[in-house]
Parts: structure tokens; sequence; C-alpha cells
């Protein structure tokens, strides 16, 4: 496998476990969520989402994806409740996708693929300094996970895709201000809940993934300029970034609870 890894054949998922033995792991992430196995436990109803617009500061191309990074010296938008037992702070979010519509999402439920998925990443600020402290614990890391479904093009989306523009290549970060994550969530809060791991390297089996029931729309135009992003940089053979979905992971046993 080339230095680094990504998301082809010679150094895409298959290929991980090579430099990241954990990659094989009993607590590794995405998986298939079977909906009629899950247990539904009603003390997850308690989740509380506070975001602050404030605390979205730039946008930016990481080569594989883009991360939409939040200042995370303090606690300006936290989630907390539901299955955690702290409070965490946002730190980043950002999408996985497919090179066409009928595939993109990382998790599945029963088998049923979306055309992407957004991952807010939180890290526990009661008891770690940074997401790299953070992500070396079980209880260090949480994912809020939204479905995307193709279909008509989102409001909240708009401003995101609208700045991909100024991130075409590899290594460009753009300001990118007083955008609100929670007009990228669902109506439902309904959600599952799992422990799991980082969806690629390093795959460190940090997170509690708390994932929505009920997708939001994403039209294809705005899937399209997701792929229009490229993984080269500036004046580089262009090569689009048309995929960055890890595939479900074995359950190894692990209990997946539904708060509804
Ligand atoms: N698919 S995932 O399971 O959510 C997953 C899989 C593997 C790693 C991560 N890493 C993080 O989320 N890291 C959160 C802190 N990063 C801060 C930051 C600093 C500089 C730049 Br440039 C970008 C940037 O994000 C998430
Ligand atoms: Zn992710």
């Amino acid at each position: 496998m080339s230095l680094n890894w990504g998301y082809e054949a010679h150094n895409g998922p298959e290929q991980w476990h090579k430099l990241y033995p954990i990659a094989q792991g009993n607590f590794q992430s995405p998986i298939d969520i079977k909906a009629q196995d899950a247990k539904s436990d009603e003390s997850l109803k308690s989740l509380s989402i506070n975001y602050n617009p404030t605390s979205i500061k730039s946008i930016v191309n990481i080569g594989h994806s883009f991360h939409v990074i939040s200042e995370d010296k303090e606690d300006v938008s936290v989630v907390k409740g539901g299955p955690l037992q702290a409070s965490y702070r946002l730190s980043q979010f950002h999408f996985h996708w497919g090179p066409s519509n009928d595939l993109g999402s990382e998790h599945t439920v029963d088998g049923k693929t979306y055309s992407a998925e957004l991952h807010l990443v939180h890290w526990n600020s009661e008891k770690y300094s940074s997401f790299a402290e953070a992500s070396k614990n079980l209880d260090g890391c949480a994912v809020l996970t939204v479905f995307l479904k193709v279909g008509n093009a989102h409001p909240g989306l708009k401003k995101v895709v609208d700045a991909l523009g100024q991130i075409r290549t590899k290594g460009k970060q753009a300001a990118f201000t007083s955008f609100d994550p929670s007009s990228l969530l669902p109506a439902s809060k309904d959600y599952w809940t799992y422990i799991g791991s980082l969806t690629h390297p390093p795959l460190l089996e940090c997170v509690t993934w708390i994932i929505f029931r009920e997708p939001i729309s994403v039209s294809p135009d705005q899937l399209n300029k997701f792929r229009s992003l490229l993984s080269s940089g500036d004046g580089e053979k262009e090569c689009p970034i048309l995929s960055n979905h890890r595939p479900p992971q074995p359950l190894k046993g692990r209990e997946v609870r539904a708060s509804f």
C-alpha cells in the first residue's frame, strides 16, 4: 500500500489493516443497522444538541474529503445526554459519498444504502483536552450522523455546497462562518446508537455513534458538486473525489439501541 491510505483498490478499505491492524478489531465502524434487532431504550430520549453558529470558522479540502471546522477551544457547540455520560464539543463536520447516487453512505439500514452521510464529530471536553487525546479513549468521541437521501436540494446544504468552489484542490482552505449545523439535522430526533470506531485511519475505537433514523434530502446537483472536489493539488493532474465511504464492518456481538 502506498505511504498513505485512500479509497482506491491499491490503498482502500481492504488494504488498511496492513498499516492499521485495528481495522480488523471488534469495535469497527460503520455497521449495517438491523432495525428489528435494535433495543428500545427510553432513557436515550434525553439527547441535547446545542450548536452556536459563531463556532463555525472555516472549510478545508483534506484530499479525501472536506471538513467544516468548528472552533473547539471552549464549549460553544456541544451535545450531551442520550447515551453520553459527559458533554462533547463539536470539532468538525464532513460528508461521505460515492460515485453514483445509489450508494455513498457508510452506515446502512437493513442493507439499504443512502447517497451520502453527514458526520458531526465531537470529543469529550469534560475528560480530555483535545480530539487527539480523546480519540485514544473508548469514551473519547461522539459522532452524530445524518443520512442524505437523493431528491430535492437541501436548503441547509446550499451554503456548504456553494463554498466548495473556493477549496477545489487538496489543502485549500476558506473562511466559512455563521453557519448553523442544526440546519442539517432532520425534523425527527429518533436515533440508533452503538459503540464503534473512526471510519478511516487511524480507525481508533473511540466513538459513540448516534445515527438519526430520518434522512435529509440532497439533490443530484449537490452530490455532483461534492464529486467535483479534487484530491489533487493545485497544478497537478485533476483527480476528483468520487468515493470516500468504508463498507459496513462485522458487528462482533455489539448491541445497537434505539431512542424510539
Ligand atoms: N469519518 S469519522 O469517523 O468521523 C473520522 C475518521 C477519522 C478521523 C476523524 N478525525 C476527526 O474527526 N478529527 C477531528 C479533529 N480534526 C480537526 C482538524 C484539524 C485540521 C484539519 Br485540516 C481538519 C480537521 O478536521 C474522523
Ligand atoms: Zn466521517
